[in-house]
């Protein structure tokens, strides 16, 4: 069974899988080596912090000089002992500082011998950089021969993040001589490879673990494995198991290295079962939210309001990026047809699409040609798009499972939490509105507030040109605001 899409909700019983595609190993992918100017990957380049729309006035030199940000370092990449020519690669992408996590995992995930590593830190904080500067640093290029052997696996819930992975590692390491880079996702027959030569893979699990079961990947020479968005991999049914069977066929002596923004408790007990004896870097629940995202609610009086009122914000949603989160894929389906029917651009994405189309409207999104996705929580984790301003949870995350039409209905924290990560990314700025149309959905945006001690502020909607007003000056200010709210 593949899992290379968890939709509907965090819980089990309600992820959807694709059998058809998960004896499907996939061929080496190249990227391009073009160095991006903001710190995103090449292909998924996007603004500088200084949008000149929005006139922020803080730069990411000031946020990375503020102790109790978590782009805050005290150290340079220079400092941490990276290769020359990585540095050179972090260079090219304009990395001038390393983040928190990034300062504080490098050591201990270069030290030798070699440690695993659970780590944690908000969303857009620039976590995937730590773990493929570990990577990069940890393989051996020096022989045609090592050229040619797996050493570092990384594995990811969905293609897109596994693509977008692929981007990062291309441009940071596109000044290592003999780096070749393949990506283990769904493909067609005719373009599966039938061995993978590159010296770094990154995958989804079920792929993977078919390609090491047909002897297309040699696992023997891996001296990495990477989980990124480790909790979400770790407990889900499919993900876990896949990448439990993966594991068991590597080297025993492997670093495990496990990342993401949230660790529930239970995930934590168990990722410390799959990394033993790790190091690690945890942050308590109420720090998990991001300072640059401002959070919005919209009382929806029913379900065709919540319409109503999407298709009333469509302005905002163009002024940048904005992706729409729906419950399920027939939703995102219907809203898609709708709203083109009135003569909006919209795109769509989920897991009910072919993985070549998939990869043509990430793509699209990232390029900015199309604006405004609506997808479920296939892109809820991981998805970078630096000109994402706007995410709209059209529907409350929730917990999912079997009980019925009488259970409880429970929102899904982590999800939040990741879903309205896809904006702020590293400083920048952004706003999350959730929808409300009923007591249940607004007792479960009550319980988020109360979990991550955070503000979640009621836009009214009986005026939309004061809406429009509020919207814009939020998405102007809210850096600024944070600025000005620090003590003299
Ligand atoms: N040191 C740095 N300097 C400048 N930009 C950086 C730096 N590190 C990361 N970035 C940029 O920050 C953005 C967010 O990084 P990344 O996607 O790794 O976040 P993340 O912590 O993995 O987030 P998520 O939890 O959502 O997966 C990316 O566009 C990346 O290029």
């Amino acid at each position: 069974m593949s899992t290379e899409n968890n939709e509907a909700g965090g819980s089990l019983a309600d992820r959807i899988t694709k059998p058809d595609e998960a004896s499907q190993p996939a061929p080496t992918t190249e990227t391009p080596t073009k160095p991006s100017e903001d710190g995103a990957g090449t292909t998924f380049q996007g603004p500088d912090l200084q949008e000149p729309e929005y006139q922020v006035e803080v730069k990411l030199s000031d946020l990375q000089a503020d102790p109790n940000n978590p782009l805050f370092s005290v150290k340079s990449f220079e400092d941490l002992g990276l290769d020359p020519r990585i540095l050179k690669g972090l260079s090219a992408m304009n990395f001038l500082k390393p983040s928190k996590v990034q300062e504080r995992a490098l050591p201990l995930l270069m030290n030798n011998p070699p440690k695993n590593l659970v780590g944690q830190s908000q969303s857009g904080t620039g976590k995937t950089a730590a773990f493929v500067l570990n990577v990069l640093s940890r393989v051996d290029l020096s022989t045609e021969e090592m050229r040619g052997t797996p050493q570092a696996l990384i594995l990811a819930p969905t293609r897109e993040l596994a693509r977008q992975i692929v981007g990062v590692i291309h441009d940071m390491g596109q000044f290592l001589d003999g780096l070749s880079i393949g990506t283990a996702v769904p493909t067609d027959a005719s373009a599966r490879p039938t061995r993978m030569t590159a010296s770094v893979v990154v995958g989804t699990p079920g792929t993977v673990q078919e390609m090491i079961r047909r002897r297309v990947l040699n696992p023997t020479g891996l001296k990495v494995l990477v989980l990124d968005e480790a909790d979400n991999m770790l407990d889900q049914q499919g993900l876990g198991d896949q990448c439990i069977r993966v594991k068991a066929m590597l080297p025993r002596t492997i670093q495990v290295v496990l990342f993401s923004a949230t660790f529930p408790s239970h995930v934590h007990r168990y990722a410390a079962k799959f990394a033993p004896a790790a190091n690690e870097i945890t942050l308590h629940h109420e720090e998990l939210t991001v300072e640059g995202i401002k959070q919005l609610y919209m009382d929806c009086s029913s379900d065709e309001e919540k319409y109503t009122n999407l298709v009333q914000l469509y302005g905002l949603l163009t002024v940048g990026s904005s992706i729409i989160f729906v419950r399920t894929r027939a939703s995102a389906v219907e809203i898609e047809k709708r709203m083109t029917a009135e003569g909006h651009t919209v795109a769509s994405l989920t897991g009910g699409i072919e993985g070549s189309q998939r990869d043509a409207v990430i793509d699209a999104f990232r390029s900015g040609e199309a604006k405004v996705l609506i997808t479920t929580n296939v892109l809820a984790r991981g998805i970078d798009v630096s000109t994402v301003s706007l995410v709209i949870n059209y529907d409350i995350p929730e917990v999912s499972g079997p009980g019925g039409a009488n259970r409880k209905r429970e929102p899904d924290y982590q999800t939040y939490l990741h879903r309205i990560g896809r904006t702020g990314r590293f400083g920048r700025i952004g706003v999350a509105i959730s929808f409300v149309s009923n007591r249940e959905e607004w007792d479960m945006l009550r319980q988020i507030q109360q979990h991550f001690t955070c503000q979640i502020e009621r836009i009214d909607t009986s005026d939309w040109d004061e809406v429009e007003r509020i919207i814009k000056k939020t998405i102007k200010n809210s850096r600024a605001q944070a600025q000005f709210a620090k003590p003299q």
